[in-house]
């Protein structure tokens, strides 16, 4: 190869994995598999270890994958979050373990900890209090993301005990719970949401978000592994392990010291199928030598130390067939495509379904029928197709061909321009999206109705009782029909009446989300209630108006604006209004409890430690203060709590508004 062909080679890659990282980090939507991104990376890093001269200063080999966000405070790391070197087999390790004995010698001793696969994050504690959380960033700078950790309840807000110096700062990883992954991917599914493709993925997109009252709604959890201080009174990583964990620290159970390498790999061997049973996932195995001072010997590379090293397992994989592809219709008419698989053991379960979310990925991958597929299950719940073996694909084997009417109405399916997912518009006689509306307007996040499941809704809608929302409230007029119905005793018609009636008495935002509206979740209708008070207001809005409203993009609002334009949902909602539903908020009545407010104004902005924001209002408002919508210079007071917007601090500034804490604004009215 000439030296240009090098340099392009180079070149290449570099602009590869940026993108990857770029993808993997900043979007987390990864579109290569982690051990494909390593080999990139490992090639990468020969080619340049060969040729030094075509290392470019912007390498992923010179520095970790992250990168700072502009929407949140700037912190610069004391001690720089490094990356780990990793390796997917033995040799490697045996490897690393002959280069520590070549510099330290015999005596040394590892900690092999579980590889959590989740994002990390630097927490600075002082006099053992929280003082900010923030992560990893560049390496060398990262996000303030202290309002967003606040809300993990595993993070104490103070620690205390023996040793605890008086400034440090901990390191672990922040992660989501299987369990909680599924329940909340599948609300933004029923939403019309894009489904987050692993926790990992989740969890760094929640750490990031900006409305910290929404990251308390998804809990997170987080294990602590690295403990970092000037005036660290440990000898070793194990004895601090220990010690934060007596200051009150969550730290993982599964931890272990050893003595030699093959103690190493008898635990990572232990792993190999034990990770399959816990309740997180994580993908491989951290090895660090024990003692500091031989840590220190031993240093660090640009992006990593010398003294530890991952061990990552390959995510499991397996070749089976496609036996066919089906179409499920949700009850917003989105339409998501699902691999039929041959079942095929995998991961320590039968695998015979694989996700495929849209008409993309099915071109992405150019699937054909009766394709011998390869089907990975990290630790991630949902199996997916990674690709298809071509040298088994069968002759004149035929593309598979995106369906162009629904599969359960037939009516042709639309795709609107630019967006990946198909939808069926039959919406009033399609009968999964009319079901799915009545089950979802029924359900415990929305209007909660007791003595009326998700089978009995099927069954009425089946005998004709039920195709419309409002003909919920319709059915206490049809007592004779439901007691013919097979097991529909007295009882449980009476209960379900009653749940029913009970359900008017569900506040503004319960309806709003309950009507299904395309991409209006549970904390968007809030919003909207909060910002329009009413229907007819809502209604009436122009897309200018809607995006005014706190956190309605351009994509809700045409989705509200499409929603009611169409006559029959007007009308729909006017029989629930004829019915006796809440179709305006309940404005709470002020009640003055002083005056010492009177004639100031205000603007709540951030998250508090001690009060919500819309508790700060009442406060303000029964003292006879007054709240503004936005900054301007005829503002009396800014009252500033965590993770306030950098533009409104940066014009308060300006126009010289008086900031103020939670705590300043109390003091005012004692
Ligand atoms: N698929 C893609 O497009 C893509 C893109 C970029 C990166 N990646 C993946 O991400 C990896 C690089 O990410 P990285 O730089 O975060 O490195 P890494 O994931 O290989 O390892 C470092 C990280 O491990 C985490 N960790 C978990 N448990 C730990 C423990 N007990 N002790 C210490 N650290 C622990 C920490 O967050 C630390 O920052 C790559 O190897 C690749 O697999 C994939
Ligand atoms: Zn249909």
């Amino acid at each position: 190869m000439s030296g240009n062909d090098i340099q392009n080679q180079i070149n290449q890659l570099v602009n590869e994995l940026n993108q990857h990282n770029y993808n993997y980090y900043q979007l987390a939507s990864p579109t290569i598999s982690d051990y494909d991104f390593d080999q990139k990376l490992k090639q990468l890093e020969a080619l340049e270890a060969k040729y030094p001269e075509y290392l470019r200063p912007d390498s992923p080999t010179q520095k970790v994958g992250g990168e700072i966000t502009k929407n949140f405070t700037t912190v610069q790391h004391k001690w720089p979050m490094m990356s780990l070197g990793n390796t997917y087999n033995e040799q490697d390790l045996l490897d690393f373990d002959q280069r520590i004995k070549k510099a330290i010698g015999e005596n040394f001793q590892y900690v092999c900890e579980l590889k959590f696969d989740g994002l990390s994050m630097s927490l600075t504690y002082q006099d053992g209090q929280l003082l900010r959380a923030v992560t990893r960033g560049d390496g060398t700078k990262g996000d303030d993301v202290t309002a967003n950790i606040k809300t993990i309840r595993t993070i104490p807000l103070r620690v205390h005990g023996e040793k605890m110096p008086s400034y440090f700062d901990i390191r672990g990883e922040v992660f989501m719970h299987h369990a909680a992954f599924e329940r909340l991917n599948n609300e933004r599914i029923e939403n019309g949401e894009m489904p987050f493709a692993n926790p990992r993925n989740f969890a760094s997109g929640t750490v990031k978000m900006q409305d910290s009252a929404e990251v308390a709604k998804r809990p997170l959890d987080c294990f602590l592994y690295f403990l970092y201080s000037d005036e660290n009174p440990f000898k070793t990583h194990w004895d601090s392990l220990q010690a934060v964990k007596s200051w009150g620290f969550k730290i993982s159970e599964e931890s272990k010291l050893c003595d030699n390498i093959q103690q190493v790999l008898a635990f990572i061997a232990s792993w190999e199928q034990k990770r399959f049973q816990l309740s997180y996932d994580i993908d491989g195995i951290v090895i660090k030598v024990n003692s500091y001072a031989q840590q220190q010997e031993l240093g660090f590379t640009a992006k990593s130390p010398r003294w530890a090293i991952s061990y990552k397992y390959k995510a499991q994989e397996v070749e089976t067939i496609l036996e066919k592809v089906t179409y499920q219709v949700g009850r917003t008419g989105a339409i998501t495509p699902v691999a039929n698989l041959k079942p095929v053991l995998l991961a320590g379960t039968t695998v015979k379904r694989a996700t495929l979310h849209n008409a993309n990925e099915i071109e992405r991958l150019d699937l054909h029928e009766k394709d011998t597929v390869l089907v990975e299950k990290g630790g991630e719940i949902i199996p997916k197709i990674i690709s298809v073996n071509l040298d088994q694909r069968l002759p004149n084997a035929q593309k598979i061909q995106y369906i162009q009417n629904c599969p359960e109405c037939g009516t042709p399916l639309v795709r609107a321009e630019g967006e990946a997912v198909h939808y069926c518009p039959n919406d009033e006689g399609c009968p999964p999206q009319i079901v799915g509306r009545i089950q979802h307007f029924i359900s415990r996040k929305a209007m909660n109705i007791e003595g009326i499941g998700a089978e009995t809704v099927e069954t009425l809608y089946q005998r004709g009782l039920l195709k419309h929302i409002s003909e919920i409230y319709e059915l206490k007029n049809h007592e004779p029909e439901l007691k013919s119905l097979e097991r529909f005793g007295e009882k449980s018609i009476n209960n379900m009446l009653l749940g029913i009636e009970k359900s008017k008495e569900m506040p503004f935002e319960k309806v709003l989300f309950g009507l299904g509206i395309r991409y209006v979740g549970a904390t968007v209708a809030q919003k909207l209630a909060k910002h329009f008070k009413n229907i007819d207001a809502l209604s009436k809005a122009s897309l200018e108006e809607l995006i005014l409203a706190e956190e309605i993009g351009g994509r809700i609002a045409q989705s509200v604006i499409d929603y009611f334009a169409d006559a029959k949902h007007l009308e729909e909602i006017a029989q629930l209004k004829q019915a006796g539903l809440r179709f305006e908020t309940e404005e709470k009545e002020v009640v003055l409890q002083s005056e010492s407010l009177s004639g100031k104004s205000f603007v709540i902005s951030g998250v508090f430690e001690n009060h919500s924001r819309e508790q700060l209002k009442e406060i303000i408002e029964s003292n006879g203060g007054k709240i503004l919508s936005g900054i301007s210079a005829k503002l009396s007071y800014l009252v500033a709590g965590d993770n306030m917007g950098p533009s409104k601090l940066e014009k308060a500034n300006k126009l010289q508004i008086p900031i103020i804490s939670e705590n300043d604004l109390l003091q005012m009215i004692q």
